[in-house]
């Protein structure tokens, strides 16, 4: 749309503008499409309480370019009276007395009398600003971005940069200009999609903080709020180096996120490493703007603005999947709770930062409607504070996060933001900073903890910002013993999911690393799909709450073993299922798998992920016969490594670590150990049957220099005498005579049995 070339109002026009009358006082600025004037209303604004606003005035040439207008006023409309985005105030369209056909939209908003953040920018070329003041700058514009990622559906800002942030009077950021606004865009699906999303992109977002995945749509990455956070990356850059990270590179260098850091100004490693993980190439690596604004909060020491309304959600959802569960039989009885439950609002609250602490600010989520965009953060109920004093029969009667809300405690606690566990303190352009194993100990209790995290890469997977504040119920009662976030609340959907206890579920492990909030959603969609996350995949240790069939297995973990507790009614459909997660894993680039996934759920057997795999410019070209083979040979790994081998067929290529069952007998202890402990990587898109490497001859040690095994006893010499203890000998074992033990005990700690 480009600006028609038209005369200024002169100072003094009276406009009717909606229900509100406005006299223009100034000329201010002309944007690429717009005229900006500062002008006096009437009657005053309800928000703002000043008879102060801003006009902006657009001639539309064409109808269509009504439409885009229509989009940037709804998107106002929708994020009035937000402390960080720019209030809209009132709006109308006429026909255009200059140009024929046109159209003049006028569009009266919040005036922002600090002007734009460039210009504050500008007039800090010589004293740049302070980490403080950039963390401060980017929490506000943050706060703007997260009303409208909090809207259902999600509305992408598309634009932002620097240039669309303005200052108010008492110095609060805004975020402004919503003409680029659009929802989640999927990945196209042919050609002419294609064609114009790359338009859409083009026009509607500004090249320097373009995204990745806008620049090469043929990954097949939907365009989603995870775009937003790459723009915010590149501002934050840009407020630390007043240059885009990008800017010299180009395209190329976006595609790969390949930048690096001036050496002027200093900022501290954590900012850097913030401006790290939102220019992740891979979206999925890219923090969402709660766990930004988490991580920015506990950099500055201050609690959190918002709550997690990511968390929120996935609460909600479980919760009615246990409703769905409860209410399905009988099936007529499903249909209403479900639907009211969609058409609620519920009311959660947060906290301002600059706000007295103990004031809480309801914020009201949206609870999945279907069709309809529900503001987000929308005044509602006040949410009772938690106190000894209040009825504990009421509390109980609470929601579940209006419980959790009873408890946020807005201290320096509060403000410890869990994308510490992901964020390595020192900088690295390496995307693999993200460690997926999960800390065991304690992390985000306190504050003196963080220090301990200091250097460590940690697991992204948890995303709550304190247990305190967000936990759910059934967390609330137990002492954080330092699970992560994710394992609890895996836990806590696998529970409300299979209605089973805590105690019960096999999903308890601290060794579970798999468990993410992903796996959570893994675990609804097998509610959904009837078949639950298969067990074995979740890497269980020993636990004592197990019956004891599974308790053999724990047993055998203290010998080393892998950890795997099978549920013998599922052991083969869970087998099955590892291998093939194991073969799918090995296929595809581990960004792409999830969204792929669910774009293949989403379009029903439209296999998109065939589609974009085969045209990428970037990935390598997987067929689907290429990939049926990868997944072939790992189930032959697979059924292969579960075979006992004799020593010339041990390849090992096939496995990391040969398990007891591979080790043939007749080898001695040294051959065996150098077998058990050899380490080759698995190469699985190496064409295993061309070159097979063999373990190296091991050298000869004489028989004076070998060990002497260790005196046998006597009941084992009795049974075993010829042969050495195979693994199988230890299953005998326990279901050796009692009186053989026994007597066996007697004979060497005579002492200690006569005393009993
Ligand atoms: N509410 C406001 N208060 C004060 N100044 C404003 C306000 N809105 C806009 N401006 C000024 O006008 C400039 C242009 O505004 P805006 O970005 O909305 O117009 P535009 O035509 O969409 O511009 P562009 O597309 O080039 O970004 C802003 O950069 C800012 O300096």
């Amino acid at each position: 749309m480009n600006q028609p070339n038209i005369p200024l109002y002169p100072n003094g026009t009276l406009l009717t503008v909606g229900t509100h009358r406005a006299l223009i006082k100034k000329y201010l600025t002309s944007g690429g499409f717009a005229q900006i004037y500062a002008v006096e209303i009437t009657p005053v604004d309800t928000y703002s309480k000043s008879n102060v606003a801003c006009l902006k005035r657009v001639i539309v040439p064409t109808k269509s370019g009504l439409n885009t207008l229509r989009a940037e006023v709804d998107a106002m409309k929708l994020l009035k009276n937000n402390r960080h985005v720019v209030s809209y105030i009132d709006s109308n369209a006429v026909k255009s007395a200059f140009n024929n056909g046109s159209y003049e939209v006028l569009l009266l908003m919040e005036y922002c009398e600090g002007g734009g953040l460039i210009d504050f920018m500008n007039s800090r070329l010589q004293n740049r600003l302070s980490e403080a003041e950039i963390l401060n700058i980017l929490s506000q514009t943050a706060q703007g971005v997260a009303n409208m990622h909090a809207l259902q559906p999600v509305l992408l800002h598309r634009d932002i940069k620097i240039e669309n942030v303005l200052r108010s009077g008492n110095g609060e950021f805004k975020l402004c200009d919503f003409g680029s606004v659009c929802g989640y865009i999927r990945p196209p699906r042919n050609q002419q999609e294609l064609s114009y999303v790359q338009h859409d992109i083009l026009k509607n977002t500004t090249a320097q903080y373009r995204c990745p995945e806008m620049l090469d749509l043929y990954r097949g990455l939907p365009i989603d709020e995870k775009s937003d956070i790459w723009a915010l990356g590149v501002f934050l850059y840009k407020l630390c180096y007043y240059t885009t990270p990008f800017e010299k590179t180009g395209e190329n260098a976006i595609l790969h996120s390949k930048f690096q850091y001036p050496a002027f100004p200093i900022y501290s490693d954590r900012l850097k490493n913030l401006i790290r993980v939102m220019l992740s190439e891979n979206p999925t690596k890219r923090p969402n703007i709660c766990e930004l604004l988490e991580e920015i909060s506990s950099i500055q020491g201050v609690p959190c603005p918002i709550q997690n309304f990511y968390l929120i959600r996935a609460q909600q959802l479980a919760n009615q999947i246990q409703l769905q569960r409860q209410t399905t039989v009988p099936k007529i009885a499903t249909a209403q709770p479900i639907q009211q439950l969609n058409a609620r609002t519920q009311t959660m609250p947060i906290i301002n930062t600059k706000a007295n602490t103990s004031l809480v600010t309801p914020i009201t989520v949206p609870v999945l409607s279907e069709n309809t965009r529900l503001p987000a953060l929308e005044l509602d109920i006040k949410v009772p504070q938690f106190s000894p004093s209040l009825d504990k029969d009421m509390y109980m009667k609470l929601h579940p996060f209006q419980k959790s809300g009873t408890l946020l405690t807005p201290s320096k606690t509060a403000s410890v933001s869990p994308i510490r566990r992901y964020i390595s303190r020192s900088p690295s352009r390496d995307n693999t900073n993200y460690d997926i194993q999960r800390r065991r100990t304690s992390q985000y209790d306190h504050d003196q903890n963080q220090s301990n995290y200091m250097g460590r890469s940690l697991s992204r997977t948890s995303s709550i910002k304190s247990t305190s504040a967000l936990s759910f119920e059934g967390n609330l009662q137990g002492n954080n013993t330092g699970d992560s976030f994710a394992q609890k609340f895996t836990n806590k959907i696998k529970r409300v999911v299979t209605g089973e206890s805590r105690n019960a579920s096999p999903i308890r492990s601290r060794q579970d690393t798999g468990g993410s909030v992903r796996s959570a959603f893994g675990a609804i969609r097998g509610a959904f799909t009837g078949s639950m996350r298969a067990p074995s995949l979740d890497n269980n240790t020993n636990n004592s709450m197990h019956n004891n069939s599974n308790n053999n297995t724990s047993r055998n973990s203290s010998y080393g073993r892998h950890n795997i507790i099978t549920n013998p009614i599922k052991e083969e459909d869970s087998r099955n299922m590892t291998k093939a997660k194991l073969a799918k894993r090995h296929t595809m680039p581990p960004g792409m798998l999830y969204d792929l996934e669910n774009l293949e759920i989403e379009n029903e057997g439209y296999h998109a992920s065939e589609y974009y795999r085969s045209h990428s410019p970037t990935k390598p070209f997987v067929t689907k016969t290429t990939r049926d083979n990868i997944q072939q040979r790992v189930q032959n790994l697979l059924s292969e490594s579960e075979q006992p081998m004799e020593r010339n067929n041990i390849d090992t290529h096939h496995t990391n670590a040969v398990s007891h069952s591979m080790i043939p007998r007749n080898l001695n202890s040294r051959e065996k150990d150098s077998l058990r402990y050899s380490s080759v990587v698995i190469n699985p898109l190496e064409d295993i049957g061309s070159s097979p490497k063999k373990a190296p001859p091991l050298p000869f040690k004489p028989h004076h220099l070998r060990p002497k095994p260790p005196p046998k006893p006597t009941y084992l010499s009795k049974m075993f005498s010829k042969e050495r203890i195979s693994s199988t000998a230890t299953e005998q074992l326990v279901t050796l005579d009692v009186d053989t033990l026994e007597r066996d005990f007697r004979k060497r700690f005579p002492s200690t049995l006569e005393n009993r």
